[in-house]
């Protein structure tokens, strides 16, 4: 694993970019001591203190200047957020300040951290699993307060404690029927291999319900408003958000360029597109805006299709997938000119028909899966569970001899998704995501 140069000591500004009460710069390694002696005067040396304690002093310069009054923290390997020696300096929080506190490590024999190396190392020290890393990685950015919840029990393992029960029926399954392999006319009974295979058929499809929930909650989800002009796209958007973000007129054709609004619905965080009316059109820049429509609901995790329901109804101006779609009726303030009892009708005007549009979208993006405990977060982890579930299903269709062998696919499934035995491009391919300094 020396690829992942872990002798190496690595340093960092922990804290978020821009002026701050306080800020801190972290150091972790074998010579994070030895580089906390160097650059800082307290009391006494960091090399001389206990773990578990912190330091009252200065950061001094290469001269001896100080750069900022500072508390020094010392943990001492394995009992860090690492796993290693670590010492973290908390100063004032200006980018002057960190940045020379920074430059100080690197010059006393630190070497810059890469996105995610705190992390990376707490998890190849045993200290996290992939998935709860990738669950740090999901705190960090998380917007809202689900995401927050999701991730915090995929950090504090409640997300393991799911994987783990599945894990142990399939391996209760392998063990029968390898036991019976050797006395293959008496059989494996059915409480030692259709049963627990069944749960754990079941488990699986639960949290694979939940992934896309996840998914949703951590990055967010777009919403392309559609329709054609006049529809009252910028109007329903102007309603969702409760404030008058798109111009609104009575002229067809008076959203041109699309514009994005941020908004939180049931714990997702929520990108709403308003875009241009479609329509045939010989004007060039009208013409532009109903192209970048169409390319923005393709885009889309939900579609919203606005369609008048005060004027007679025309052909739907573009065909998108069901499953992306809700239909929504406007202008239900005014006498309707048509019904059709599969579009959600609402008045951006008087405010009828939001609460159950909303509740629509709730239901599309979430699902059921809103109801179940720890979800699955990343694509990774989704795939990794489909897989498993795959095997697991044509196990429960094969004879004994072969089911062996679904069996162990199942659970090299499984380990992957906890991260047990990853390759190192996997590990890379999450740890990019990270942010430095985490
Ligand atoms: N200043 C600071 N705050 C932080 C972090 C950090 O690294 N530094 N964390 C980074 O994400 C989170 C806390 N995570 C941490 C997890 C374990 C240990 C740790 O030192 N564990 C030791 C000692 C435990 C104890 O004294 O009870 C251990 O588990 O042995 C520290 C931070 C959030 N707040
Ligand atoms: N009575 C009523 N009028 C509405 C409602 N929603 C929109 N309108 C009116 O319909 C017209 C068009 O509304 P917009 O929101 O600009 O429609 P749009 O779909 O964004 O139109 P383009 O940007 O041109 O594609 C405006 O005159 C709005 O005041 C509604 O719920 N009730
Ligand atoms: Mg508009």
């Amino acid at each position: 694993m020396t690829r992942l140069g872990l002798e190496d000591t690595i340093a960092a500004i922990s804290t978020a970019p821009g002026a701050g009460g306080i800020g801190v710069v972290r150091v972790s390694g074998e010579d994070a001591l030895r580089v906390a002696d160097a650059m800082f005067a307290g009391r006494r040396a960091p090399g001389r203190t206990p773990g578990g304690r912190f330091l009252y002093g200065r950061v001094l310069d290469a001269s001896g200047d100080v750069v900022d009054e500072s508390l020094a923290l010392v943990f001492r390997a394995p009992h860090s957020y690492t796993g290693e020696d670590v010492v973290e300096f908390q100063t004032h929080g200006s980018p002057a300040v960190l940045n020379r506190v920074l430059a100080r490590a690197l010059e006393a024999g630190a070497r810059p951290a890469k996105p995610g190396e705190f992390t990376l190392r707490a998890y190849v020290n045993g200290r996290l699993d992939l998935a709860q890393a990738e669950a740090v990685l999901s705190l960090v950015n998380a917007q809202t307060d689900t995401a927050r919840r999701q991730a915090t029990l995929g950090l504090t393992g409640a997300l393991a404690n799911r994987v783990a029960l599945i894990q142990s029926r399939v391996t209760r399954v392998l063990a029968a029927v390898q036991a019976m392999l050797d006395y293959p006319e008496e059989g494996v009974p059915e409480e030692d291999r259709e049963t627990p295979l069944a749960l754990a058929a079941q488990d699986l499809e639960a949290l694979i319900a939940s992934s896309r929930a996840g998914q949703l909650a951590t990055r967010g989800a777009r919403l392309a408003l559609i329709g054609r002009p006049n529809a009252g796209k910028s109007s329903l958007l102007n309603a969702l958000l409760g404030y008058e973000r798109s111009i609104v007129t009575p002229v067809a054709g008076t959203t041109r360029d699309y514009l994005e609004a941020q908004l939180e619905l049931a714990g997702v965080p929520i990108t709403l597109v308003d875009t241009a009316g479609l329509r045939d059109t010989d004007d060039a820049i009208e013409a532009a805006g109903v192209r970048q429509a169409v390319a923005l609901a393709g885009g889309a995790d939900l579609i919203l299709h606005l369609e008048d329901g005060s004027s007679p109804r025309e052909d739907a101006a573009l065909d998108t997938p069901a499953d992306r779609t809700l239909h929504v009726r406007t202008k239900a303030d005014l006498p309707p000119a048509w019904a059709d009892a599969a579009t959600l009708p609402v008045s951006a005007v008087t405010g009828a028909g939001l609460p159950a549009l909303r509740e629509a979208i709730r239901a599309r993006l979430l699902g059921d899966a809103a109801r179940g405990e720890a979800w699955l977060t990343t694509e990774r982890q989704g795939d990794a569970a489909r897989r498993a579930l795959g095997h697991v299903q044509a196990a429960r269709a094969l004879p004994d001899e072969l089911a062996t062998l679904e069996l162990e696919e199942a659970l090299r499934a499984l380990n992957d998704l906890t991260g047990r035995d990853v390759t190192e491009d996997v590990v890379d391919a999450v740890f990019r995501n990270f942010c430095v300094g985490k």
